[in-house]
Order: C-alpha cells, then structure tokens, then sequence
C-alpha cells in the first residue's frame, strides 16, 4: 500500500514549514502503522524530492494539494475480501489521524445527506473550523453498481485555509477493478472565479467568498450526486483571490457533463457569490471551463466547435485514452536512445517584416521527422518542401509499425472524431500529397517552453476558421513534476509578440496537469506554454487541425 502526498509549491515559506511539520508527524505515525498492521505501508512526500526546483515565473500555483491515495489490491477477489476491512480500518484511521494531528478531534456533523441521483450514499458535511479562519468539508462517497457487482468508495477532505492557502488533504480511494463502467463514465469540468484585489483589502469579502462558494458547493452536491474540488489561489499581483473549481459526475448511465450544464451552474455560482459579496456581477470574472472525458465516444462535434477559436471551452481531455502498459510504454522506449533525437526548433514570424527565425525552446524531435515549420513561407521548389515530401515514409507509418501489433493512437483518434465531424488527413494542394500526421515531443528534465501561439502562415494550405491541437501524454502522472499544460484566455492579434510580452505578466487562466494516457485538444492560437519539467523526461504526441472555413470538416497533419 502506498501513501504519496503531493505538495504543489514548496519555495512559499508558510508552505515549507507547514510541510515540513505534517511529514513529520506522518512518518511516525506510519512507521507506527507499519509495526501493529499486516500491511506494509509506504510513505512518500514531495518535499524530500524537489525542495530545490524552481516553479514557472507564470505557474499559477499557490496553493497546496496533498493527496493520499490508497490502492493495496491487484485482483476483484482480493479487493472484495479486503475492501470492508479497509473501508472501516484505513479510512477513517487516515482522515481522522490527519484532522487531529492538525486540529485535534473536530466533531463533523453528518449534515447532509442524500441519496443523489446517480450515486447512492453521499455523506457531506462542511464544518467552520473553531480555532482558525476556514472550513473543512469532508465527504465519504461510495457508489455501488449491482451489475458489475462493484464498489467505490471515495474519501476526501478538503481544508481551506482562508485568505492565505487552500489544502486538499486525503483523498483515499478504493476501487474495486471490475467497474470499468463507473470509470469510463465520470465525467468533470474545471474552471476558475477570480475577484480583484482592491475588492479584498480590508474587507471580509475573502471570507464571504469562502462562504458562498461552499454553500453554492453543497447546492450543488445536493443537486447532482456530484463531488468537487474547490483550490483557492492567492494572487497578490493581478487578480486579488482566484480559486479553481472542478466538478465531477459520477453517472451510471455515462451521461457527460454538458458545457450547457456547466454553464448553468457556473451561474448558479456567480447569482450565489453576486448577492453574498453584494457585488456587481461585472467584479467577478469567471474563466472558461475544460471538459474532461472519461469515455471518448462522449466527444461531439458541439464541442470541438465550442473549442475552436478558444471560444466558449479552454481544453477537452480524454481521460486515459492509451493503454499505459502497451501504447505509453513502448512510446517510452525511444526516450533511451539519445541518436533519435534532435532539438526542435520553433518558428518565430516578425509580423512587420514577415522574416522567419528559429528558437530552441527545450523540445526535441526524432531525426526522422522532418518539421513541417521549417517548409514555412518558403516556396514550392525549395529545398524544405522537398525534405517534407521525400522521406519514403512519415514518422506517423514508422510509428505505427513500431507499435504494431498495438494501434497507432492517433488512428484511433481521427476515426473518434470523424464519427462526429468529417476529419481528412490534409493533402496539400500544390504538391497533391498527403501531409505527415504525429510530431513525437522529447522535454527532458528542467526544459521549459515559452509561452507562445502556433498557427501556419502558409495561406495554400487551405482557409482556416481555426487551429486545434491534439497532444497524447505518455508519461506516468505528471502530477507534482512540472511539464503543465498553462492557457491564457487572451485572443491575440495573429502572431504579436506585443500581445505576447503583455501576457507574459498575467497568470495562466487554466493548468491543466497531463496524466499518462491523457489526450488533451487546446486552441493553440490562445498563448500556451509547458511549465518546467521537473522529474523525468515528457514524451508527448502531438498532431495539428485546421476547422475548415467553408465547410465544417477537420484537416490533419503535423
Ligand atoms: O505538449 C503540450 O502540452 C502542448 C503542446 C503545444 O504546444 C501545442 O499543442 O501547440
Ligand atoms: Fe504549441
């Protein structure tokens, strides 16, 4: 059995210290466990590994996660023998042990409960804490699928600590492997609330705001059978109090969250907050959600549309789309052979001059692929265009032969979206051939890119009414270790580096953390940039789409 907390920001002081002072109360605690239990528990803190690193002058984390997962059982017998056992011994000794080893006993009023409409058996309860400014919610979820004969039981709580950080402490999670279909179907959304700053000083509109959300939060649980995450980020510099709300659904019926449905309660939330702040709906601003999938087949083509442009969503995740034993961990094999690979270089536009330059921004490429942004603004009969071409086979073919017997992933991939929306690898028009699909992306440890926007100028190619991106993450969670995926909700004048040197001085709006197997669909004409990595190496996939202007038809390549 493994415990890992995670803590996103140790360079803060208070975050250091406190850190510091948990880890060491639960490593007596566990050594203690580890002598009186029959199970071998192993303890892991994110301080011992990355006290040094340096976190990403935009990242927008200020908060702390910790989260502790368990997951002792291999096999559905061994899971079902043990899982009452663990239910009652383990959970309640963890979550008990660390709200007493920070707070001492808090009596938590089973408040509120209900039997949801998907889920059965949600207990609640969001307490003022006596001793300090916050609240604390904790929630037990256990949801039971007859079927499949399966059980999972959720166990969180989650501290905020008002005004200064935000803490998610001890998400324990049990689940049984039968129920691929209560996974395949949880479906969440983020997004983010900020207030500005001058709102907050010297009034109680922090604690107001804490207050409101938890009461819009439990309306919501109430509402849906659903749990969530509130973050709360503070940022002393542009936004005053910013926090980042996820949303889960947990439906037996694979029912997605629709944007629409998120819409509704992202005003639910502002009316919520509006009347308890007595504020101008205008002071809050509210950042566009990112969809999270959990089954492919819930992709539509309203949503790539809402996504084009970085109109209406900021991202669509599809949770674990690649098989991490197979399709992750033979792509994982290329990262050893340091001969396949080379820098890739970005391409930099002077929109006055439309001279071209190359940057180096830590991503590396195989040697084989020739990168389609080298052919940029050059002419048909030049040399680049004649690399592109002539190479027998593309790095996609060589791809999915590596990985035969196993599917290439974006195979796969192209035939989900055309189910919803015509996709077509691009055959370029002047040269009457198919355009290369996959770019493989190397960021060994301590790389960083910046932040930057990515759209052709090559007007042949076809008239686009947007990009999208797709990358495939294969790295294991990258939680905790950097390479982030930051957004900026900021529509740009096409290729400014103005528009850049102003972004640069706000946060992200979103940060979404890449998990092994993730597929993650951006516009990447909003500025976007990765967070240093700061373990291991990120391996991704990626491939580009231009939304047809004419028509509503998806073209590929890369
Ligand atoms: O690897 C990523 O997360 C983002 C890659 C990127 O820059 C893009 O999709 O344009
Ligand atoms: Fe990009």
């Amino acid at each position: 059995m493994g415990i890992t907390i995670t803590y996103s920001d140790h360079e803060t002081p208070a975050i250091s210290s406190f850190a510091l002072k948990l880890d060491a109360r639960l490593e007596s605690f566990f050594h203690k466990y580890d002598e009186t239990s029959h199970s071998a528990l192993t303890y892991e803190s994110s301080t011992k590994e990355h006290v040094n690193n340096e976190i990403a002058p935009w990242s927008p984390a200020r908060d702390i996660t910790m989260t502790v997962t368990v997951s002792s059982f291999e096999t559905v017998e061994e899971a079902t023998s043990h899982v009452d056992l663990v239910v009652l011994e383990v959970l309640p000794e963890i979550g008990n042990l660390l709200q007493t080893l920070l707070w001492g006993p808090v009596d938590l009023p089973k408040s509120d409960t209900t039997d949801g409409r998907s889920c059965e058996g949600v207990i609640w309860s969001n307490a003022p804490h006596p001793k300090w400014n916050g609240f604390i919610s904790r929630e037990i979820l256990t949801s039971t699928a007859k079927s499949s004969n399966s059980k999972t039981i959720w166990y969180r709580m989650t501290i905020s600590l008002t005004r200064t950080l935000a803490v998610t402490l001890g998400c324990a999670d049990v689940r049984l492997v039968n129920a691929p279909d209560m996974f395949l179907s949880t479906t969440s959304f983020t997004f983010g609330i900020s207030v500005p700053y001058l709102d907050l000083m010297g009034s109680q509109t922090a604690e107001k705001l804490v207050q409101s959300l938890a009461n819009a939060d439990k309306q919501l649980n109430r509402q849906f059978g659903i749990c969530e995450a509130l973050t709360f980020v503070r940022d002393e510099d542009h936004f005053g109090i910013s926090c980042a709300l996820t949303v889960s659904r947990i439906s037996k019926l694979a029912k997605p969250y629709t944007t629409e449905e998120a819409r509704r309660d992202v005003r639910h939330l502002l009316a919520e907050m509006s009347s308890q702040l007595h504020q101008d709906h205008k002071c809050v601003t509210i950042t566009k959600p990112a969809i999270t999938l959990s089954n492919p087949a819930d992709i539509t083509k309203g949503l790539i549309l809402q996504l084009a442009n970085g109109k209406e969503i900021l991202a669509i995740r599809l949770k674990k789309f690649m098989d991490p034993q197979t399709t992750c961990s033979i792509l994982r094999k290329l990262e050893a052979y340091d001969e396949f690979w080379t820098p890739y270089e970005h391409e930099l536009i002077d929109a006055t001059t439309n001279q071209k330059r190359y940057e180096f921004y830590g991503v590396y490429r195989p040697k084989i692929a020739y990168p389609f942004n080298r052919t940029y603004l050059e002419p048909p009969e030049s040399k680049e265009w004649d690399a592109y071409f002539s190479a027998s086979r593309n790095l996609g073919e060589h791809l999915r032969s590596y990985l035969f017997p196993y599917e290439y992933p974006v195979d796969r991939f192209l035939a989900i979206l055309d189910s919803v929306i015509d996709t077509n690898v691009l055959t370029h028009p002047v040269f009457d051939a198919k355009m290369q699909v996959g770019m493989l992306r190397l960021m060994p440890n301590d790389s960083i890119t910046g932040i930057h926007t990515d759209r052709p100028p090559n007007a042949e190619l076809g008239s686009f009414r947007s990009i999208l991106s797709a990358n495939f993450y294969t790295a294991p969670s990258l939680s905790n270790k950097g390479g982030e995926l930051l957004i900026w909700d900021v529509q740009m004048s096409v290729r400014s580096d103005t528009d850049i040197e102003k972004v640069k001085t706000k946060h992200a709006s979103l940060n979404l953390v890449p998990e092994e197997g993730d597929v993650i669909m951006i516009c990447p004409e909003l500025p976007h940039a990765i967070a240093q990595v700061k373990e291991g190496k990120r391996l991704s996939l990626n491939v580009f789409f231009g939304l047809l202007s004419e028509r509503c038809e998806l073209r590929v390549w890369n």
